[in-house]
């Protein structure tokens, strides 16, 4: 590797979420929402394609190398009137299905970078090849996980896969994934020890097919994206992810490119918290980003670096504090998987149509919520312990009754069950099914301390055994910090 390439490679990670409390009520600017970061994170490492004398090539390759057929291969070109930077998705060989976050971020993020280093519109953009790896706790655990975690010889041998190594890290650049062993059924392989479990685990899935844990996936990957897009492309002097005018520029952009993936139906407070960390969020004005031309429109490239870059400091009415959070010393936020994932946009639809039918209840539920929002802020803050129980009952209260008066499955009854059984385990301060609720992994504030964990696991195995279910206790950990960079060098085995 050049001097030159060296510099240009980066790893970027961002946190996934948890919203402990005021899910719904965030999505309306007069209320805030109490969002931890978390130590689940991911990580994008951008470097550029290096290819033999002669042969150019204009691709930007993204890669997912823990799911099957997850390779996606872009073209790009700049489109007439201002419309900004258009990645095109490229077929060769088996069809491949889209990734659109990841194919919005591309136009998003190009078109900002072309528009704002205007020196790269004469060169274009050189081929770079930017590898997503995610800890292991956002999807549940494959069913059938073979004994090494690794892709069986039947995954696509254009995803390279390197050999994991003890400490999780893996031990060659791109062997093709047929290198794995295959899973043995030799009784007498029982008696080995277990192979180590890979720090990025190949889940033997598509990405579609594969079990989120809500984690907040998509908030991460986009702004991780974006941030390793940004380092990778723009000199320091226009972008240095460790100032704070830079950090303002990345939250701005990555709001705009995940608000348009996902159909502007959320509040962006998965995007602050991947940027910033743990915070206090109010929402930005929705129209904000009304006025915005889609990508490839005559205009969106200056109307876009316009709105990111705000010079004036007046567009962008988001406030996120802070200061407001921390979580008291020996206390961990964890969170339970129950395998099963929730569709937030149509819970989202049904609480707003019964808001919309029942303005008054729906008001008073609303600020009853906002008032639990700020007491738990508090006592957090303030390390008021032995009180976290008092306010974490009444926003599950909240949460329940919010959810029978509209009919959707907020905490649904098996959640409260389990919920219930849980908070009388000693060293559980207080639970709550967080966000918009459903069978999305539960939250679970407790003592951190080994003898809690081992009566918390102990408690979840007990009780998937008797209601058949699978649930369990997660490694990931509330944790304060939002994007930061890697040290590439813990990345080297899967540079190229
Ligand atoms: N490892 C990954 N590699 C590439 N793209 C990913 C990866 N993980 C998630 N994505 C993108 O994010 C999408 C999932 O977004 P979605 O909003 O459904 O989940 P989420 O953000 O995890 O949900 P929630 O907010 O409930 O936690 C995928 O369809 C894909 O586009
Ligand atoms: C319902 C909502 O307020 C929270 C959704 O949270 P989650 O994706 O379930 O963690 C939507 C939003 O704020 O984007």
């Amino acid at each position: 590797m050049s001097d030159e390439s060296a510099t240009r490679t980066v790893v970027v990670s961002a946190p996934g979420k948890v919203l402990l409390a005021g899910g719904y009520i965030v999505l309306d600017r007069k209320h805030t929402g109490l969002v931890f970061g978390l130590s689940a994170r991911i990580h994008v490492l951008a470097q550029e394609i290096h290819t033999s004398a002669g042969v150019h090539l204009s691709e930007i390759v993204v890669q997912s190398p823990q799911f099957l057929n997850s390779t996606w291969r872009f073209g790009y070109h700049l489109v007439e009137d201002g419309g900004g930077i258009k990645v095109t998705q490229l077929q060769s060989g088996a069809p491949v299905e889209p990734n659109h976050f990841v194919e919005t971020t591309l136009n998003y993020v190009l078109t900002y970078i072309a528009q704002v280093d205007q020196s790269r519109a004469s060169h274009g953009f050189e081929p770079a090849s930017l590898l997503v790896l995610a800890d292991n706790d956002y999807y549940s655990k494959p069913k059938h996980s073979s004994a090494s975690d690794r892709p069986s010889s039947s995954s696509s041998a254009d995803e390279p896969f390197p050999p994991i190594s003890t400490d999780g890290a893996s031990t060659t650049a791109s062997a093709p994934s047929t290198s794995a062993p295959p899973p043995t059924t030799d009784p007498a392989a029982k008696t080995e020890p277990k192979p180590p479990r890979p720090r990025f685990r190949h889940f033997g899935t598509t990405l579609r097919h594969a079990h989120k844990t809500g984690l907040g996936s998509s908030a991460a990957i986009v702004t991780s994206l974006t941030a390793a897009l940004l380092s990778h492309y723009l000199p320091a002097s226009l972008f240095d992810l460790s100032t704070p005018s830079s950090r303002r520029v990345l939250h701005n952009l990555a709001q705009v490119a995940h608000c348009s993936a996902q159909g502007k139906i959320g509040s962006g407070f998965d995007v602050a918290s991947a940027v910033y960390g743990s915070c206090l969020y109010r929402r930005f004005s929705p129209a904000l980003l009304a006025r915005l031309p889609s990508p490839g429109e005559s205009g969106f490239a200056a109307a876009l670096a316009a709105l990111v870059d705000d010079e004036g400091g007046d567009l962008w009415d988001c406030e996120i504090r802070k200061e407001a959070v921390s979580l008291p010393p020996g206390v961990a936020i964890r969170m339970c998987d129950v395998d099963c994932g929730t569709q937030t946009v149509s819970m989202v639809k049904k609480v707003h149509e019964w808001r919309d039918k029942n303005k008054e209840q729906a008001a008073e539920t609303y600020d009853g919520l906002q008032a639990r929002v700020d007491e738990l802020a508090g006592l957090l803050r303030e390390h008021r312990t032995e009180e976290i129980w008092s306010v974490m009952g009444p926003v599950r209260d909240i949460m329940r009754g919010m959810g029978e008066a509209s009919g959707v499955p907020i905490e649904p009854e098996s959640q409260t069950a389990m919920l219930n059984a849980l908070e009388g385990v000693e060293g559980v301060l207080g639970s709550v099914v967080p966000g918009a609720g459903g069978y999305d992994a539960a939250a679970v504030v407790m003592r951190d301390d080994v003898e809690t964990e081992k009566r918390v696991r102990g408690f979840l195995r007990e009780w998937s055994a008797k209601n058949e279910i699978q649930v369990r206790l997660m490694k990931v950990k509330g944790e304060t910090e939002g994007v930061r960079k890697e040290d590439v060098g813990g990345f080297k085995l899967w540079l190229q």
